[in-house]
């Protein structure tokens, strides 16, 4: 029926003023109001449907995206909207396309990495989307291993230009996002070669193909790589393939903030680290870790409200049967899911704070806080990406086998969502680039400079690694000092032991290489630190609204205790805590699911999302679900007729010949 809401009883039992918490989730009353806004927008406007788009074809498809990205622009302008609703905006489109890259790699490179000067060139075309550019980076033999790349970029002292050239296959750039079909332009990283000397790699801006027709400029060979995992999905995306055959650029098209070159040919570096060359990555990993807690939340919305609907088993006399939330199980693994959305939406707030501090410090030639900045954006990444993708999955199995319909929403979710395990830096070669922060931390203790900022509790060393757990019974781990220390502890006890371990060997490299797993648990460890302790110094603040820090300090308790269950191994064998202690924390564990429950719907719809967003029949608002599924499964074109195409030259002979086989 319409209009009825089946989760009204639902939304009855909650403990906490729903709206305030709505602003909790968005981080501020104006960025709720815009974003409320934008999203409102794009729902109600038709053609930003996207409920077929899993059934197009390719070519369609990408039509399609192009279509939608073209009218978003056009009604950026009409509305003559800030930047912050424009970015808005095309994140509720909600369909990954060529401007992703133009507005999230293309324009923050230029930023980033031109001069002054560069960038009043560059920039207000890209602004006007005059050009289009994308970041051309990966390669199809080196995507990781960033100085592997063969691209080059040979400087010519006679006409003063730098020659691009892709010496080999395995050298053509493979996979930037808007290369294959859009862009006009791209950020090209190429190694410098001066002289006939090396001098690493370098961004250069290079036009790819003609403004005036679109053809690729002499000496390009372009193309997208074609189609990616999934229906719908990231093949909204051309991403591409390129080779350049000794592609002429002026000398002034190579981003020259971290180094230039002369008119002579020689190269001068800035006071900049040459790190900076990376800059765009940590500005993309910080903002990809605000995306997780939207994305999993997506997942965690349309997983609870089902949950919520759906009904097996438990009937007596006649009555309802259980709804499947109510089911431990089914708590064990949805709640924590709900609290990890949570905990990674502040520390991605924080995470956006700490970018923002170390690029001012940056600005004003500060350089100390560049390593933690991008270890802390490195492991963020990793761990936040890896958790929503496999939290993804894990909600279209809590919805049973409709989580399996496209029309839930979930699977179409999951592929556009994984690989970002992959992109913006593979999650264990990341992890790893953390790691080596911390064994590098751990060599320096002692040397008199005190550790500081997330790696501050390292300072307090001697003591983390001799105290113990002090929990005597389960209420005992709603303590924060006692959930703090322990992660503290055990993070700290497993660098302290690679650190052992790795000292043992005459080759520091070697010893990486074989320590290696256990290097990424311990920068697991201290990346789960990380996000815990943000969490309670958001608990911290000023938190209005009946009932709305009490939800957290529950969500606050799941996150860290269901993760000190799951990883109690590491706690155990590092000696911080006893296994009594450990049953402890999961009885308190399982009693703080029972405070979630009444509050799951509620804190759900504090997400705010629109259904249109949410693209879920089972997620949608009012909880009508079955109903809409039979709709749904009519409106699939095979059943535009009642005998299917294929009928008469496939199926009817097939059951002529099992008569003939019969009747022998
Ligand atoms: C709101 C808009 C958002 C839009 C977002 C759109 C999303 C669209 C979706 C997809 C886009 C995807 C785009 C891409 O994938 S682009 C390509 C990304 N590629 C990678 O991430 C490559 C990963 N590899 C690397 O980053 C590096 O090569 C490396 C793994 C870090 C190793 O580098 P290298 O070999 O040079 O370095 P070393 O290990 O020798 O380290 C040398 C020292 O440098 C330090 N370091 C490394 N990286 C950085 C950095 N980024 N910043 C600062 N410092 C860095 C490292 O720690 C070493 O320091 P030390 O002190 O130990 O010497
Ligand atoms: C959808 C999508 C969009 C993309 N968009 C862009 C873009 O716009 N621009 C761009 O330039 N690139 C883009 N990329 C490329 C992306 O950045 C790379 O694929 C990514 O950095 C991983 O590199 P790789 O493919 O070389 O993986 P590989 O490094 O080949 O990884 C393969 C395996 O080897 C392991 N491995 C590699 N090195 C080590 C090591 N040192 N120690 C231990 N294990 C290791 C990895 O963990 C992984 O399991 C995109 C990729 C995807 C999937």
């Amino acid at each position: 029926m319409e209009g009825v809401d089946y989760l009204a009883d639902e939304r009855k039992k909650t403990e906490f003023d729903v709206e305030e918490m709505k602003i909790v989730w968005a981080g501020s009353r104006h960025t709720f109001e815009v974003s409320d806004r934008m999203a409102k927008l794009v729902a109600n406007d038709p053609v930003f449907r996207k409920d077929d788009r899993v059934m197009l074809a390719r070519k369609d498809l990408f039509k399609n995206t192009l279509r939608k990205a073209t009218y978003a622009w056009k009604r950026i302008n009409e509305l003559r909207l800030s930047e912050e609703e424009a970015s808005k905006l095309r994140s509720f489109v909600d369909e990954p396309a060529f401007t992703d890259l133009h507005w999230g790699m293309f324009v923050p490179a230029i930023k980033g990495q031109g001069t002054d000067e560069q960038q009043k060139k560059w920039l207000p075309l890209a602004y006007k989307m005059q050009i289009i550019g994308c970041y051309a980076q990966t390669e199809l033999g080196h995507g990781s291993n960033v100085q592997g790349l063969e691209t080059t970029a040979t400087f010519d002292p006679q006409t003063d230009e730098f020659v691009i050239h892709s010496p080999t296959l395995t050298s053509s750039k493979w996979w930037p996002g808007g290369l294959g079909k859009v862009s006009t332009h791209g950020v090209v990283y190429a190694r410098l070669i001066l002289d006939g000397q090396e001098h690493g790699i370098h961004g250069f801006i290079v036009q790819l193909r003609s403004l005036e027709d679109h053809r690729p400029l002499p000496g390009i060979t372009v193309a997208d790589i074609g189609m990616k995992f999934g229906s719908g999905a990231y093949n909204t995306m051309d991403n591409g393939l390129l080779r350049f055959d000794h592609v002429r650029i002026p000398r002034d098209q190579m981003l020259m903030r971290v180094s230039q070159v002369t008119r002579d040919g020689k190269i001068v570096q800035s006071d900049v680290p040459r790190q900076l060359v990376y800059g765009t990555m940590v500005y993309v990993r910080q903002t990809i870790v605000q995306d997780a807690s939207i994305a999993l939340s997506r997942a965690v919305c349309i997983a609870t409200r089902y949950s919520a609907v759906r009904r097996q088993f438990g009937s007596s006399n006649g009555g309802p049967e259980t709804q499947v939330i109510d089911y431990k199980t089914q708590q064990s693994r949805l709640f924590p899911l709900l609290a990890s959305a949570y905990a990674f939406r502040f520390v991605g707030e924080w995470l956006k704070w700490l970018y923002t501090d170390v690029t001012q410090r940056l600005q004003a030639n500060d350089f100390s806080t560049l390593p933690e900045a991008h270890a802390c954006t490195a492991g963020l990444k990793s761990l936040t990406t890896s958790v929503t993708a496999d939290g993804i999955e894990e909600s279209r199995k809590l919805c049973g086998g409709h989580g399996y319909l496209a029309s839930s929403g979930l699977p179409e979710l999951f592929a556009v969502y994984v690989p970002a395990c992959t992109y913006e830096g593979d999650n264990t070669v990341l992890m790893l680039q953390v790691a080596r922060f911390l064994m590098k931390t751990v060599s320096q203790l002692g040397s008199g400079k005190p550790p500081v900022g997330t790696i501050s509790y390292m300072g307090r060393i001697e003591q983390l690694m001799q105290c113990r757990c002090a929990v005597k019974k389960a209420g005992d781990w709603l303590n924060p000092n006692a959930v703090l220390e322990a992660f503290e502890a055990r993070a700290a006890r497993m660098s302290v032991s690679c650190a052992q371990k790795l000292s043992k060997f005459s080759n520091p490299e070697e010893g990486f290489a074989e320590l290696s797993a256990d290097l990424v648990e311990a920068a697991v460890a201290h990346c789960q630190l990380i996000v815990v302790s943000k969490f309670f110094e958001k608990l911290q603040q000023d938190i209005p609204g009946k009932g709305v820090k009490r939800q957290l300090e529950v969500l606050c308790g799941v996150y860290s205790l269901h993760l000190l269950h799951k990883h109690q191994g590491d706690f155990l064998a590092t000696s911080y805590i006893t296994p009594k202690q450990a049953s402890l924390a999961n009885d308190q564990l399982r009693e703080l699911y029972s405070q979630v429950r009444p509050n799951a719907i509620a804190l759900v719809d504090a997400f705010n999302y629109t259904d249109h967003y949410l693209g879920s029949i089972l997620g949608c608002y009012d909880g009508n679900v079955y109903p809409k599924l039979y709709e749904a499964a009519w409106r699939d074109p095979l059943n535009d007729s009642v005998i299917p195409d294929g009928y008469e030259q496939y199926i009817r002979p097939l059951l002529k010949q099992q008569l003939r086989v019969a009747k022998l």
